[in-house]
């Protein structure tokens, strides 16, 4: 299974509107040469451009749903289509991941669970999602999950408890916590005996400077790839026959004593 990580710059020079068409003409470029690609955490706004988040909301089935849909039809893949700030009709706003089959049609839609910012930023101006998001593709199943959420391991779990093998991260991580991103995401890979996709964000918006290094980690923890800090399309491939010849090999998971309770919103 071939797999490309989309690691852009998200910008304050650039509008939305050229990013959303310079994003669709990159996963159209992944034609032939990738079955699932993966795009970071809301790359319309930016994940720290809070100002935005209402004023760039859109319906779930807005203009970034019906441009990912497309390109994800021209290019024949599975798209990973990072995520928007969905505006719900009821009047919330969520940070939704959206996630299109490769005949264009919507597969799954995941509201992050866990919002970044304390008492301020996503964590006030978001609702939470409450529910826990796998697809399942002819290859394996996919597990997703966005940004912060990756600081909190039951999710991931769950997520494996529901049948997932690889893990997808969308995010917009900042650089000065990169030592933390690089190790959860080998943590989430070898605790879950799962491949971890995670897709991060280049250059700088509201004046936080994102990590990128965007890194896909195999069910043993050994990287496979890593992007560096700028926009980069990373390309792998991925043997999905590895994360049931781990969990054989070395059968930790069997060796669960504690049922963890995948923590629930109202
Ligand atoms: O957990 C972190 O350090 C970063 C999380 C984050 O930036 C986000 O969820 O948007």
């Amino acid at each position: 299974m071939r797999a490309s990580l989309i690691q852009i710059a998200v910008n304050e020079d650039e509008s939305v509107n050229s990013r959303r068409e310079r994003v669709s003409s990159l996963v159209r470029d992944q034609a032939g040469s990738a079955d699932l690609v993966v795009l970071p955490e809301l790359w319309t706004t930016g994940a720290f451009a809070y100002e935005l988040f209402a004023a760039e909301a859109e319906p779930l089935e807005g203009p970034t749903f019906d441009a990912m849909s497309k390109a994800a039809a021209d290019a024949g893949v599975w798209l990973h289509a990072g995520s928007i700030p969905e505006r719900d009709p009821d009047g919330p706003l969520y940070n939704t991941a959206l996630v299109f089959a490769p005949d264009g049609t919507l597969a799954a839609a995941y509201r992050k669970i866990h919002r970044f910012g304390f008492d301020k930023g996503e964590a006030v101006l978001m609702s939470p999602g409450d529910e826990l998001v796998t697809v399942r593709l002819p290859e394996t199943v996919l597990g997703v999950t966005t940004c912060y959420d990756l600081r909190f391991p039951e999710l991931y779990r769950g997520l494996v408890d529901r049948g997932a093998e690889t893990l997808l991260v969308s995010a917009g991580w900042p650089e000065r916590r990169r030592a933390h991103w690089t190790l959860l995401a080998r943590a989430r890979a070898v605790e879950n005996q799962a491949y971890v996709l995670a897709c991060g964000s280049a250059g700088t918006h509201a004046g936080v400077e994102q990590a990128g290094h965007s890194i896909v980690v195999d069910p043993w923890g050994e990287i496979l790839a890593e992007a560096g800090a700028g926009e980069e399309v990373l390309r792998v491939e991925l043997d999905p026959a590895k994360v049931g010849a781990t969990r054989e090999q070395f059968p930790a998971l069997k060796d669960r004593l504690l049922g963890l309770d995948t923590p629930r919103r109202p």
